[in-house]
C-alpha cells in the first residue's frame, strides 16, 4: 500500500529511520519488496530524475504499481529525489508520488527559501510533503581547510529559520556525507555535533540523510577481483544509522550500495559463465542477493520488524484524515 511520506515519518520519528531506496529497473524493485517483507519494514521508494529518463517515468510507476499488487503486505512512499522545480510540479500533478524533494541547495539562501516555498504551496495543495535540502553535500573527501569544510555543513540556526519561512515537510542536511563511493578519508565521519545542533534547534522535525551507503569494503574487494577497479573507497558506518536516527534523521538515502551489489554480481556471474549470455541468470541471483542487502539495510536501521505498528499507524491516521 502507497501511503504519504508524512504518516512513516510520524512513526519512525526519534525510534527508528525509514531506508529511502532508489530503483531504476524491475530487477531492483523485487529485490527491494522482497527484503522489506522478509524483513518486515516499512520503506520509502525514491526516484531520481536519471531514473524517470532512464526509460519512461511511466514504466517505473507501472513497475511499482505492480509490485505493490504482487506484494500487497508492503506498506511504503513513492518519493522523487533530488527533483528540480519543474520534475517536482510533473510529480505533484502526477497524483502518484507520496513527496517530491526539491533540492534547491545550490542556490543562494535567499533564492533556496523562494523556490523551496513555490513547490510547497504546490504540493500542500495537493497533500503532498516536500523534503528540502540546505547545505551542501560532497566535497569532504577532497583537500580542503577544516574552515571550508564547515562552511558546507548545514548551519543549525539557518535550518531553524530555513524550515520555518518554506513550510517544507522535511530537511536534507549537510552533516559530513555525501553521494557516491568515496565519502570519507581518514578518520572522517558523521558530524553528530552538528546532528545534534540541528535537531536541538527543530525537536521533532524529521531530518533525512543522503549520502549514507556503506561501501561494504567485502563488496569492493570482490568486484576489484573479478575485474573492477573501485580503488579507495569509503562509506558511512551503518552502526551509526541508529544513532543518527534517534537525533530525528527519520529518512536515510541508499543507493551505491545497491549499485555494488548489482557490479558484483554481474561481475563475478559472467566471470565465472563465460560462455553464458542469458540475463536471467545474473538477474535472478541480482534479485535475492539485493533483497539479502535490504534486510540487513533494515535491521541496521531499526525499520526492520515495524511493518504490522507502521500499517496501524497509517491505517489510523489516514482514517482521521477522512
Ligand atoms: O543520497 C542518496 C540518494 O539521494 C544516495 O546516497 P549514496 O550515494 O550514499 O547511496
Ligand atoms: O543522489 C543521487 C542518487 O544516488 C541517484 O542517482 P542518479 O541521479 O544517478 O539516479
Ligand atoms: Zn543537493
Ligand atoms: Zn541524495
Amino acid at each position: 500500500m502507497i501511503v504519504p511520506t508524512k504518516v512513516l515519518f510520524e512513526h519512525a520519528y526519534g525510534k527508528y529511520a525509514l531506508g529511502a531506496y532508489n530503483i531504476n529497473n524491475l530487477e531492483q524493485a523485487m529485490g527491494l519488496f522482497r527484503g522489506c517483507i522478509e524483513s518486515q519494514a516499512p520503506f520509502i521508494i525514491q526516484i531520481s530524475k536519471g531514473a524517470r529518463s532512464y526509460t519512461d517515468k511511466r514504466m517505473l510507476e507501472a513497475i511499482i504499481r505492480a509490485a505493490d499488487e504482487i506484494f500487497p503486505e508492503a506498506l511504503f512512499a513513492v518519493h522523487l529525489d533530488h527533483g528540480d522545480e519543474q520534475t517536482a510540479y510533473d510529480c505533484i500533478e502526477s497524483g502518484f508520488y507520496s513527496s517530491v524533494m526539491i533540492d534547491a541547495s545550490h542556490h543562494p539562501f535567499e533564492e533556496n527559501v523562494e523556490i523551496t516555498r513555490r513547490v510547497v504551496e504546490a504540493a500542500h495543495r495537493r497533500g503532498i510533503s516536500v523534503e528540502a535540502e540546505l547545505g551542501m553535500l560532497g566535497g569532504v573527501e577532497e583537500d580542503v581547510k577544516v574552515d571550508e569544510k564547515n562552511a558546507c555543513l548545514t548551519d543549525p540556526d539557518e535550518a531553524y529559520e530555513f524550515v520555518k519561512r518554506t513550510g517544507c515537510d522535511s530537511l536534507a542536511c549537510a552533516i559530513g556525507t555525501s553521494h557516491g563511493a568515496y565519502k570519507f578519508s581518514g578518520s572522517q565521519t558523521i558530524r553528530f555535533d552538528r546532528l545534534a545542533e540541528i535537531q536541538k534547534r527543530l525537536p521533532g522535525f524529521p531530518l533525512v540523510m543522503h549520502g549514507s551507503s556503506s561501501v561494504p569494503q567485502e563488496e569492493v574487494d570482490r568486484i576489484n577481483a573479478a575485474g573492477g577497479c573501485i580503488k579507495g573507497s569509503k562509506g558511512v558506518d551503518p552502526n551509526q544509522y541508529l544513532p543518527a536516527a534517534k537525533l530525528g534523521v527519520c529518512k536515510i538515502n541508499i543507493d551505491t550500495d545497491g549499485r555494488l551489489v548489482w557490479t558484483r554480481v554481474h561481475r563475478e556471474y559472467f566471470r565465472d559463465h563465460p560462455a553464458e549470455f542469458d540475463l536471467r541468470g545474473p538477474g535472478k541471483i541480482f534479485m535475492a542477493e539485493y533483497a539479502k542487502f535490504i534486510v540487513s539495510r533494515n535491521q541496521l536501521l531499526g525499520s526492520a520488524g515495524q511493518l504490522e505498528a507502521a500499517r496501524d499507524h497509517a491505517l489510523s491516521s489516514l482514517a482521521v484524515v477522512r
